[in-house]
Order: structure tokens, then C-alpha cells, then sequence
């Protein structure tokens, strides 16, 4: 790991005794220096920090509190590990968050790595508070997607190419576990834009789905909820986040969200918008027992292939092309993540000589987007040919 160069802020500093170390499960006492908050949700707030194990010296020190004066401990300015991103959530609550489990079994790339968690009271609250140290990214897709709005630009292709790819690859990988993450949307997808690389983040509503186990549905924000799970489908699969991801894309395209109800009963309708009203079969299939608006009235004129072409009227052929294959009603017909990475779209990433330029770079950099492991090899099966 490497120590950072320049040194943090002092702010908020603490040591905490029982920090675990995700990949080996040791156990060690630890100084951890929190100096800006970088999120906040519905679930918890995101802190940037720096840890460092503690000396000898500071074994008397019993834990302290964010609140007390810590210049009794031992601190090695040089030896500061990070930043990374702390994610603190209430430890105990009605709702089972699965994200510590998950965070720990998944190592990928394209997903945020989990470092060290531990367990602590907070002065303020005098509550139990789980904390999840992660690497840190400086932005998300949101922010990305909003600078190059403000200039009336779009993320650059080669880049949003960049960017679909490696989210497709964690959700191969992901749902090669049968892993859902059951929130994917522009804020919890983290992005470097000066190595152009990518990040899942956010598992906290993220769920292994067992076939024909029910799920809630009321599960992932509403711009991007698959329209099984508006309708309330609770046997839905993981290509409840393929909707997901070809929202997200579309956003890239179009500067905003593509689905934007006002309501959860109304985001139905905006799906109608563009893909036609819902067939008897999807509904039948999603939830038979739904009893709400089935907006069978057509609310365009045309196919709605020419209505894909008039709404991404600046967009390429083959972005509308892939966006066909995963905007669709049915989850069964949407396309796989190996669909997804085979298709056309990607073609100039897969070029021997493909670079980009970050943004504000006139270097050009060239990305590991091909090197798949052998479990995504074997996720990709029949696939890998075309890869
Ligand atoms: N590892 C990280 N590096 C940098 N920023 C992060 C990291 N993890 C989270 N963030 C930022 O903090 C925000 C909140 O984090 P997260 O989504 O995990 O919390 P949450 O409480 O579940 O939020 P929400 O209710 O919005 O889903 C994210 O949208 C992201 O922009």
C-alpha cells in the first residue's frame, strides 16, 4: 500500500485498537486521521482519512474518542497509509445491509476494494457504528456526467466506452456469483478521470439472489428501477441492474436521467415513453397480482426503433443499437453482461493501439480493459471469441 505524500489536514483523529485488515483478518491497533467528508446517504456518511498503525508507545492510550484531545498519541507523519474512504453506517438496524459480507468475498478491478473495517461507539450518539475502509476515488459518474454537461459536452465517446465496459465487467463478475447489486446509479459509480478507470461502490442494498427466492421490491432509486421492480416483482433477478446500467448509459448520452417519474407509480410512464406500453405478458410474468395504471395507450407516434433514434438523435448507431438490446420490458430478453462486452459499441477498445486521453491530459494512456481472469474467462463461455 502506498503512504501519502503530502500530509492531510489535521482534523478529526482517533485510535481505535481493533481494526481489521480485510484480507488477512489480522487484528491491529490503529490511528485514523478523518479530515473531509466526501457523501452522505440515506444509510451513512462517507469520510476521506488516513490510517496508520500505532506504535508501542501508544499501548496505554486506551481507544479514544473523536472528541478528546489525541495529542497523547504517537504519531509517525510519514507513515500515513491512503487516502482511503471511510463509510460509516449504524451497526445495528431493522434493515439487513449485506455490504461488510459482500465487500469481503468480491475482488475485482472494477469494484471497490474494502481495506479495513471495525466497530465503534461514537461520542456523539453513544452509538455502534460499523466502519468501512475503502480505497478512495476522487469523483463519480454523476460529477463527470454534470462537468461535461455544464459546457454543453458529453462525457467523450472513447471515454464512455471506457466507462460501460468496466461496469459491465463487475456486473459479469458479480452476477457470476449471483450477486445483485440492487442500486446502480451515476453516484455509486466512482471514477478516476485521470486513469479513466472505474468503481462500483455501494453495497449496501446488494443481495445474492437465490432463483425463486423473493426479494423486496422496493429496492434501488426510482430513476433507475428496472420496470419489473416498479410493477412489484419480488422474484426478479440480477438483471434488475442491466436496467440499471443501460439508464446510466443513456444518461451519459443525454446529459440527464433518461426515466425521470415524479413517482414511483408514474416511472412506469416514463418508461412507456419510449419502449411503448408494457405487454400483458410482462406484467403477467412480473407481478400477476398488480393492480395499478398499465399504461396500455401508445404515447408516441412510430415504431420504437424511430422513437430510440429521435431521443438519442446525437448519438451513434451502434449506441442506439446496444441501448435497444437493454432497454427492454422483459428481463429474460435483456441483454447479458457477456452480450453486453461483445457488442459493436466496444469495437475500438478491443484495437491493439487503442489510448485515450484523460480529461485534461494531452498525454494519451492506454487501459488493461482485456485482461480477464480465468472466472471471467469461464463467465464468458461460448463468448470469448468475440471479446
Ligand atoms: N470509496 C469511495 N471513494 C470515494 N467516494 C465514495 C466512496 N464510497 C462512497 N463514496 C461517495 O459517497 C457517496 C455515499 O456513499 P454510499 O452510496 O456508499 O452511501 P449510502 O448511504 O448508501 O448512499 P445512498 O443513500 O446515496 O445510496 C457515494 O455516492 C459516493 O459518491
Amino acid at each position: 500500500m502506498e503512504s501519502s505524500s503530502t500530509e492531510p489536514p489535521k482534523a478529526i483523529e482517533y485510535l481505535h485498537k481493533q481494526v481489521y485488515e480485510n484480507s488477512s483478518s489480522k487484528c491491529e491497533a490503529m490511528v485514523i486521521r478523518e479530515y473531509k467528508k466526501i457523501g452522505s446517504g440515506a444509510f451513512g456518511t462517507v469520510v476521506e482519512a488516513v490510517l496508520q498503525p500505532a506504535t508501542n508507545e501508544n499501548d496505554n492510550v486506551g481507544d479514544t474518542s473523536e472528541d478528546v484531545n489525541t495529542d497523547q498519541l504517537n504519531i509517525d507523519e510519514e507513515k500515513w497509509l491512503g487516502p482511503f474512504a471511510i463509510k460509516r453506517v449504524p451497526a445495528q438496524t431493522d434493515y439487513k445491509s449485506r455490504e461488510l459480507e459482500i465487500l469481503r468475498i468480491v475482488n475485482h478491478p472494477n469494484i471497490i476494494s474494502l481495506k479495513y473495517f471495525f466497530e465503534r461507539i461514537r461520542v456523539k450518539d453513544n452509538k455502534m457504528y460499523q466502519n468501512l475502509v475503502m480505497e478512495c476515488l476522487p469523483s463519480n459518474l454523476q460529477k463527470e456526467i454534470k462537468y461535461y454537461r455544464i459546457s454543453k459536452y458529453t462525457i467523450p465517446y472513447p471515454h464512455m466506452k471506457a466507462y460501460t465496459f468496466q461496469l459491465t465487467r463487475a456486473m459479469l463478475y458479480l452476477h457470476g456469483f449471483g450477486i445483485a447489486h440492487r442500486d446502480i446509479k451515476p453516484t455509486n459509480i466512482l471514477v478516476d478521470p485521470s486513469k479513466v478507470c472505474l468503481k462500483i461502490c455501494d453495497f449496501g442494498s446488494a443481495k445474492k439472489l437465490e432463483p425463486n427466492q423473493a426479494s423486496v421490491s422496493y429496492i434501488c432509486s426510482r430513476y433507475y428501477r428496472a420496470p419489473e421492480l416498479t410493477v412489484g416483482s419480488s422474484v426478479y433477478t440480477t438483471m434488475i441492474d442491466i436496467w440499471g446500467l443501460g439508464c446510466v448509459i443513456a444518461e451519459m448520452f443525454l446529459g440527464k436521467p433518461i426515466f425521470q417519474g415524479q413517482t414511483p407509480e408514474l416511472q412506469l410512464r416514463e418508461i412507456s415513453k419510449l419502449l411503448g406500453p408494457p405487454p400483458n405478458s410482462f406484467f403477467f410474468k412480473a407481478n400477476p397480482n398488480y393492480r395499478g395504471n398499465m399504461y396500455t395507450t401508445k404515447l408516441f407516434t412510430g415504431t420504437v426503433e424511430e422513437r430510440f433514434r429521435q431521443i438519442f438523435s446525437n448519438s451513434p448507431p451502434d449506441a442506439i443499437d446496444l441501448l435497444m438490446q437493454i432497454l427492454v420490458y422483459d428481463p429474460e430478453q435483456r441483454a447479458s453482461p457477456r452480450r453486453v462486452l461483445c457488442h459493436p459499441f466496444f469495437n475500438e477498445l478491443k484495437q491493439k493501439d487503442f489510448k485515450v486521453y484523460p480529461r485534461g491530459s494531452q498525454e494519451p494512456i492506454t487501459l488493461d480493459l482485456l485482461k480477464f481472469t480465468p472466472f471471467e474467462w469461464e463467465l464468458l463461455g461460448p463468448y470469448q471469441d468475440l471479446v
